[in-house]
């Protein structure tokens, strides 16, 4: 059974486009242009419980209008969504129950008392059992390391340890899918790693479906299983992260690097060439080091975003 299934989905939004000069701004006041923009079109997908997928693509191709769709933050323009048996824009309490929506570059928390205080609003919120409650907070603040930093007021915070926290507050109610909108952007090597474990432990240890938006492709090969590409609102690619380097990037990467002139080389060859290069590149003179890669997904991203 899908957790997530669209079909055909599509937003369009309606926007004001303002005239230019003073003049402009004072006709708009009284008559106002409106443009249209098609930011998913006619996407089609369909996730399974327990995966954990990434949606990629470059600035502007609908991957947060799509997480916003799927959360319920918005409401289709045309097409069917099913999340967990709901249409997320109908908002249902019994829907927002079961899912939990992170945005790296907005708070959930409140920033002049602690963690804590915004866990217990969480709890009133969803009217959650106190054993419960209770049992998700320990368990939080053990996998997340929470226990210096939980009481503390959040504007005091590091940008990781906030992170920590906002992750805490999302899935307090025991969500069964997470949606993810860059939750490791602006953070420091440490906090990534310390964030990147507990998402790979929730999900494969405690079953929670994620759905992942990041630039970060370190976030993307360490994380997930799946990637979903989409370019102009529209679906480009759906297959595993080795599918999509074999299927974009095709050649291996062979760096020679010998003891006289010409000294360092770089070969991009066909897979099925490498070994004759390689007893060629070895008759050529005498090699001090020899390194042959396939390329990775920030290759990868970088000729599909730069196509
Ligand atoms: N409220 C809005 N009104 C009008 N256009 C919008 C609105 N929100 C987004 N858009 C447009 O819709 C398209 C998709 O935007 P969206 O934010 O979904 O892209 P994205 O893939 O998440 O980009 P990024 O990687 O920069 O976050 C863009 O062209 C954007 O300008």
């Amino acid at each position: 059974m899908p957790v997530i299934h669209a079909s055909g989905l599509t937003k369009t939004y309606r926007f004001h486009r303002s005239r230019v000069g003073l003049g402009g701004a004072i006709t708009d006041l009284f008559r106002r242009r409106y443009d249209t923009r098609v930011a998913v079109a006619d996407l089609d997908l369909r996730i399974d419980e327990g995966e954990f997928v990434g949606l990629l693509g470059r600035n502007g191709a609908g991957k947060t209008t799509t997480l916003k769709m799927f959360s319920g933050l918005l409401r289709p323009s045309a097409g069917a969504l099913d999340v967990l048996g709901h249409q997320p824009s109908a908002r249902r309490f019994e829907y927002l129950r079961q899912i939990a929506v992170v945005l790296g570059s907005k708070s959930m928390l409140w920033w002049d008392v602690s963690t804590r205080a915004s866990l217990d609003l969480h709890q009133a919120i969803y009217d959650l059992p106190r054993p419960m409650y209770a049992e998700s907070v320990d368990q939080l603040a053990g996998l997340l390391e929470l226990s210096d930093v939980i009481d503390i007021p959040v504007r005091q915070l590091s940008l990781g340890q906030r992170m920590k926290c906002e992750l805490a507050v999302a899935l307090v109610h025991q969500p069964k899918l997470l949606f993810l909108d860059e939750p490791t952007i602006g953070l420091d090597v440490v906090s990534k790693a310390a964030v990147r474990r507990f998402l790979a432990k929730i999900n494969s240890e405690y079953g929670i479906t994620v759905v992942l938006t990041s630039h970060d492709m370190d976030d993307v090969s360490e994380l997930c299983r799946r990637l979903v590409l989409i370019d102009h609102g529209s679906l480009q690619f759906d297959g595993t992260p080795d599918e999509l380097v074999r299927q974009t990037r095709p050649r291996k990467r062979i760096t020679l690097t010998y003891a006289g002139p010409p000294g360092q080389v770089e070969l991009e060859v066909d897979r099925e060439d490498t070994q004759r290069v390689l007893a060629e590149a070895a008759g050529r003179g005498e090699l001090l080091d020899l390194e042959v890669r396939d390329a990775d997904l920030d290759d990868v991203m970088q000729a599909v975003m730069g196509a």
